[in-house]
């Protein structure tokens, strides 16, 4: 499957700050990826360099073949970008917004943005500042759709919504997903948000990616060994342990498994993805990064 953004070696400083260190990824073309990660992992500063807001400090990014920073005309028009609280101007009507996506974007398509905010009873003539948080969400997200892009980046965009709006907000996504051979990369710091929309997953923390791979094989892969304490040698020079736990009176092993598991002495169970994700949230920085 090809890339329909790729992140290679790419470090990001602020002043005296790395907000990302040595990160490589690949998005691939098609996927619905999510980005997860907690506070101040990196996940912010990671989209901003995939849509050109800023540049690495090292490294390279690419979009669609090319580089944001460098390509932007090649780039740019091809992206749907939707920022973090959605960053809306409060006193536009919904329809002065859609007049300066018209103006701003050479792939502009305004039946589509009326059609998408009709289907959603958001009526053109409300203040932006008038809307509910949902409503507010679905007029960014039909302002970055009706840019025809080839790729959505999405920065945290349910993260302020209830319940309801957050799943309404997710499943017009996965329609306009469904419509048009959309590649989508998402970010949150909840996975349980995106677990059920989302095929690939990217974790980050403290600026680095811990984890990065298609979901399923991830799901597949991953499991709880739980056995006779301190008997944790033998099972990591065949797997990887990503986390261990130890009581007095067991061990148990999130392994990242390199083929079946076949040892009496351990209980082997399944483990949700949260947890994967959790384990590798947890890991020391020196830990190496599973590909
Ligand atoms: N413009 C900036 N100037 C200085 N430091 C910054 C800037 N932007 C981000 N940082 C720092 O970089 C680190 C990563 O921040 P970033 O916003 O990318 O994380 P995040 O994963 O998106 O966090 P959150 O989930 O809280 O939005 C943090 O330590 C943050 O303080």
């Amino acid at each position: 499957m090809s890339a329909a953004v790729t992140v290679e070696q790419v470090s990001k400083r602020y002043g005296a700050r790395w907000a990302l260190q040595d990160c490589t990824l690949e998005v691939p073309t098609g996927s619905v990826t999510a980005l997860v990660g907690p506070n101040g992992a990196g996940k912010t500063t990671l989209l901003h360099l995939l849509v050109g807001l800023t540049e690495p400090t090292e490294g390279r990014v690419s979009v669609l073949g090319a580089s944001p920073r460098t390509d932007p005309t090649h780039v740019l028009p091809r992206i749907g970008f939707v920022a973090q609280d959605h960053p809306l101007e409060p006193r536009f009507r919904v329809d002065e917004m859609l007049a300066v996506g018209r103006r701003l974007n050479p792939r502009w398509d305004e039946s589509l943005a009326r059609d998408w905010l009709r289907e959603r009873q958001i009526p053109l003539a409300d203040r932006v500042g008038a809307l509910s948080g949902g409503q507010r969400a679905q007029v960014a997200l039909a302002l970055a759709i009706a840019k025809r892009p080839e790729v959505m980046v999405l920065d945290e965009p349910a993260a302020a919504l209830d319940p309801l709006a957050r799943r309404e907000f997710l499943q017009s996504l996965m329609e306009a997903v469904a419509e048009r051979e959309l590649t989508v990369l998402m970010s949150s710091h909840l996975l349980a948000d995106l677990e059920r929309v989302c095929d690939h997953l990217v974790v980050l923390a403290a600026g680095g990616v811990q984890l990065v791979g298609p979901i399923d094989e991830i799901a597949a892969s991953h499991r709880l060994l739980v056995g006779p304490p301190g008997d944790e040698q033998a099972v990591a020079r065949v797997h990887q342990v990503v986390h261990a736990r130890h009581t007095p009176r067991q061990t148990t092993l999130l392994v990242r498994a390199n083929g079946h598991v076949y040892d009496a002495r351990w209980q082997i169970e399944d483990v949700a993805l949260e947890d994967v994700v959790l384990a590798y949230l947890q890991r020391r920085p020196d830990q190496e990064v599973a590909a």
